[in-house]
Order: structure tokens, then C-alpha cells, then sequence
């Protein structure tokens, strides 16, 4: 359905161009003696456009990478992008330019909560940036924020087991995905804005994270074409962004209202709290607006929730198709917690299977399977040129499914993931450099450390109490 409609929008953009001089959307020209990466033959004016509207566009790329190598380059019309495929050019991006890579290029509507210019997601690498990650990392995400915040995740997976296990006395059937995205939800929304999420605004924003979601292709589209659509007066899929942006915007209003109308001496701040503080400091380090707090809030549970419903999804799949997996995770489970009591997160550190597995659904089956980034300066990597403002995607499927860097790359085995008998630090290091579920870098996902507790809990609980089946449709 999406991409027929995509189609549709493709033509009618390909009507417009073939119109319009679009000569002036012609990037820069490769400074003397260096080409832009080898690229494949493309079709007069879309370029290489049709080759990214497959279902699967991260495994089109990793084809084309087989073919073409793993820094290769396709224009959608006249704009090149860069796509990185390997784990040794990854690394060369990440330690030789990560600097100048920790862009994300420009948004396609400025006043947007979603992806607009006052998000932490789309903000350039600079002071708003590292204010904004300061507060996140010691407010939310750090490990003592993450301490504190332990009471909240534990009462959301007393409520994940009495949901499965209601279902299963009843014989109903699980869909493990919306079991999935509801705890974490839950919990992100929870510790973002404390209490105010108990009086229903969690299933709103649940839902509006649904929707965005839905909305990811074209918001991807949006941001690939919106500089020579801009040109034209168009903006593409405004009115569809716009509108789960306002239906979040009345959410965060009332949630913002309801943190103001709090007793200044409460002791027990959420995000919310701090970030209102902030707003209202005229000597703070950077001054933010109130939108600055909501698209941080939208940014969070996006990148927050889907990506865990994801992982959790996905690894149970493997889990469930693989029985010696489950049946040494439950002997691990089993002697560690036992039977008498619920797997808690703070077993998981003495759970290092359960950790290894976890590890290796994210490899196999990366939530974001390509992330974007964008050059702010023209520069060379491996002897070709990348001009400034050129947008650059990683694809981590194909690095983490890179022949040359993983043994049996495409089978779903935990071991690989624990410890490393000799030289451990090296080999380590080594694996850091290309395993990136969480991409790497400055702009790395910070979240990590929760996404880990939030899939690894909710599989240690649907591995310890529940026998599972693949329902037959
Ligand atoms: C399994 C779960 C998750 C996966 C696979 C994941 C993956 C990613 C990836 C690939 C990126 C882009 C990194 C890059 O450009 O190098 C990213 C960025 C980000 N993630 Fe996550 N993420 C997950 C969970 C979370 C959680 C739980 C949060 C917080 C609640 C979070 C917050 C963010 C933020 C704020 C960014 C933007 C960072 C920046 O631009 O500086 N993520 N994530």
C-alpha cells in the first residue's frame, strides 16, 4: 500500500522535474583528482531512485554492495548519497571523521515536533546538542539515572508476566509485538514524566508512536528530497507529519500544564520537571522553548519504543526457532533466579547467555537497519570524495552480515557473543568495532544501556514462565 502510493508520488515528481531545469540541484563537481565511489548505472533524471523503493531497501543495498563494494554511491535525481556496507569502512568513518559526520542533515518541516528543527535527533552537532545530551545522560540514561529510575521498570514487568499469564490461563494467543511495544512504552513514558503518565496518556502517545512510525518511509523520503522540492514550494507528506505532530503536541501541552500546576518543593523531579526548570532559567547554559521539550519527549519514544518492540519480537522468533537456544536459557534462568521468584533485571548482569542472545537478535535483525548521516565538509575516504552537505547511510544489516568480518554471518548463534578465551581486550575491541546495532560515535544511540534492560528483561520473563507455539494462520 505504502509503496504503491510512493509510485504514485514518483511520478508525479518525475512529471515535475522533466518540466523544470533541474540542472541547478547539481551537487558540486568531485575536487580535482578524486571521484565520488563507484556507483551503478542509473536511469535518466530519477537516477538510482527505483532501487530503494523495494519492501526490504537494506537488503537491495546489501546486493548492490556485493556488487559495487562497500562504500558505494546512488543519486536519487541528481543528489548523491553515500552508503557504507563494511565494517572496516564504518571504523574509518567513525575514528578518521566522526566529526564531521555528526550531522544529520537538515529537517524537512522546521516546525514539526516530529524530525522538525527543534528536535535532539535532527539538531547539528553543536552547543544545543551537547546541553540537551548532558541533561539526558544524568537525567535519564546515565547509569545512576538509571539506578534510580529501577522501581518504574520493575512494576512495568510485574505487569508484562500478569498479561502474558492471563492470556495463557485463558488460551489466548500472545502477539508478542504489542506485549512488547507496551512495556516499553510504559516504561520510557514513565520515565520521562513520572506520574502524568498514569491517566491514560500513555496508550495516546502509544498511539501516536504507531502512527510516526508509519510514517518513517516517507518522513524518510521528505528528508531525502525536501531541498529541491522547497525550490518548488513543495513539501512532501506535510499535512500526514503535521498531523500526528499537532495530536502530540496536545498531548505534551496538558502534560507540561499539569507538571507546572506541581509544588515547586516536590522533591520527586521526572525529565519534565528538569527540563521545565530549564526553560524558565535565564542564566542556563542555552535557552530552550517549550517545543524544545516536546520534540525531546517525541524523539525518545520514538527511537525508544519501536526499536525495542523490534529486538524483542524478532529474538523471541529466533528463540522460538531455535529449541537448544531456549532450552540453555531456561537451564541459565533456572540456576540463577530459580523458580520461586521473577527474573529481574538486575540478574541479568549474572546472565550472560541471556545477554549473548539478546546480542545476537540486534545483529541479525537490526531495528535501525540503516542510519543516516550527513557530511558537513567534503572529505576523502578511501581515496574517494565525499562532498560537504552529502548524505551518508550505514548500513548495519550488511556490516553485521559482512562475510568477511562474522563467521556464518547469517545464522542465529548466541555463542559467538560470549567471552573470548585469549587476548580478550583485542578481540573485544575488534567485535565493538563491528557489531553497531546502536550505530557508534558521537552520535551513537545513547539508550543503549536501557534498550538492553528493557528487551533483555521482557525475554528472561517470556523464556522463564511461558512454553511457546507458533500459531498456524
Ligand atoms: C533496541 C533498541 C534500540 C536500538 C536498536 C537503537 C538504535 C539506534 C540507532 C542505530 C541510532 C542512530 C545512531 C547513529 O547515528 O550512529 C540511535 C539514535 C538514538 N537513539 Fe536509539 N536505539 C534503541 C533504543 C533507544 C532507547 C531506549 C532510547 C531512549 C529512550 C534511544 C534514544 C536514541 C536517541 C536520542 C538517538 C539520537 C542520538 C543522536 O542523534 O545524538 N534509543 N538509536
Amino acid at each position: 500500500m505504502a509503496v504503491s502510493f510512493l509510485n504514485y508520488l514518483i511520478l508525479v515528481i518525475i512529471c515535475l522535474f522533466s518540466l523544470l531545469c533541474y540542472s541547478c540541484f547539481f551537487f558540486k563537481k568531485p575536487k580535482d583528482g578524486f571521484e565520488l565511489p563507484p556507483s551503478p548505472p542509473s536511469l535518466p533524471i530519477i537516477g538510482h531512485l527505483h532501487l530503494l523503493l523495494s519492501g526490504s531497501t537494506h537488503k537491495a543495498l546489501q546486493k548492490l554492495s556485493s556488487r559495487y563494494g562497500p562504500l558505494f554511491h546512488l543519486n536519487i535525481f541528481s543528489v548523491p548519497v553515500i552508503f557504507v556496507s563494511s565494517a572496516s569502512v564504518a571504523y574509518e568513518i567513525f575514528r578518521e571523521h566522526d566529526v564531521n559526520f555528526s550531522f544529520r542533515g537538515t529537517p524537512p518541516i522546521d516546525e514539526s515536533l516530529l524530525v522538525g528543527s527543534f528536535g535532539f535527533f535532527t539538531a547539528p552537532y553543536g552547543d544545543y546538542w551537547k546541553f540537551m545530551k548532558k541533561i539526558m545522560v544524568t537525567k535519564l540514561l546515565g547509569p545512576q539515572a538509571l539506578e534510580r529510575s529501577r522501581g518504574i521498570r520493575d512494576y512495568e514487568r510485574e505487569r508484562l508476566y500478569a498479561s502474558l499469564l492471563d492470556k495463557a490461563v485463558r488460551n489466548e494467543s500472545v502477539e508478542i509485538g504489542k506485549e512488547a511495544m507496551k512495556f516499553a512504552n510504559n516504561i520510557i513514558c514513565k520515565m520521562i514524566m513520572g506520574r502524568s503518565c498514569e491517566n491514560g496518556e500513555a496508550e495516546r502517545v502509544r498511539d501516536l508512536v504507531t502512527k510516526s512510525t508509519a510514517l518513517t518511509m516517507k518522513i524518510f523520503v521528505a528528508n531525502m528530497f525536501h531541498k529541491p522540492l522547497k525550490k518548488l514550494g513543495i513539501i512532501m507528506f506535510r499535512n500526514e507529519i503535521m498531523s500526528v505532530s499537532c495530536r502530540f503536541d496536545e498531548v505534551l501541552e496538558r502534560i507540561l500544564e499539569e507538571h507546572e500546576k506541581k509544588k515547586d518543593d516536590d522533591q520527586d523531579k521526572d525529565l519534565v520537571d528538569v527540563l521545565l526548570e530549564t526553560c524558565r532559567d535565564e542564566t542556563a547554559e542555552y535557552r530552550i522553548t517549550r517545543n524544545h521539550i516536546k520534540s525531546l519527549f517525541v524523539d525518545l519514544v520514538i527511537a525508544g519504543s519501536d526499536t525495542s518492540r523490534h529486538a524483542t519480537q524478532w529474538t523471541m522468533a529466533e528463540i522460538i526457532n531455535n529449541p537448544k537456544v531456549l532450552e540453555r536459557l531456561r537451564e541459565e534462568i533456572g540456576s540463577v533466579v530459580g523458580e520461586t521468584r521473577l527474573v529481574q533485571e538486575t540478574d541479568l548482569q549474572n546472565l550472560p547467555y541471556l545477554q549473548a542472545t539478546v546480542k545476537e537478535g540486534l545483529r541479525l535483525h537490526p531495528p535501525g537497519a540503516l542510519f543516516a548521516r550527513s557530511s558537513r565538509e567534503g572529505c576523502k575516504i578511501r581515496g574517494f570524495y565525499v562532498p560537504e552537505n552529502t548524505p551518508l547511510v550505514v548500513n548495519a544489516y550488511a556490516v553485521m552480515r559482512d562475510p568477511d568480518s562474522w563467521e556464518n554471518p547469517n545464522e542465529f548463534k548466541p555463542e559467538r557473543f560470549l567471552g573470548f578465551p585469549c587476548s580478550r581486550q583485542q578481540d573485544e575491541r575488534d567485535h565493538a568495532l563491528k557489531y553497531i546495532p546502536f550505530g557508534s560515535g558521537r552520535r551513537g544511540c545513547p539508550g543503549s544501556n536501557l534498550a538492553y534492560i528493557i528487551v533483555g528483561t521482557a525475554i528472561g520473563v517470556m523464556v522463564q514462565c511461558f512454553d511457546w507455539k507458533i500459531k498456524a494462520d
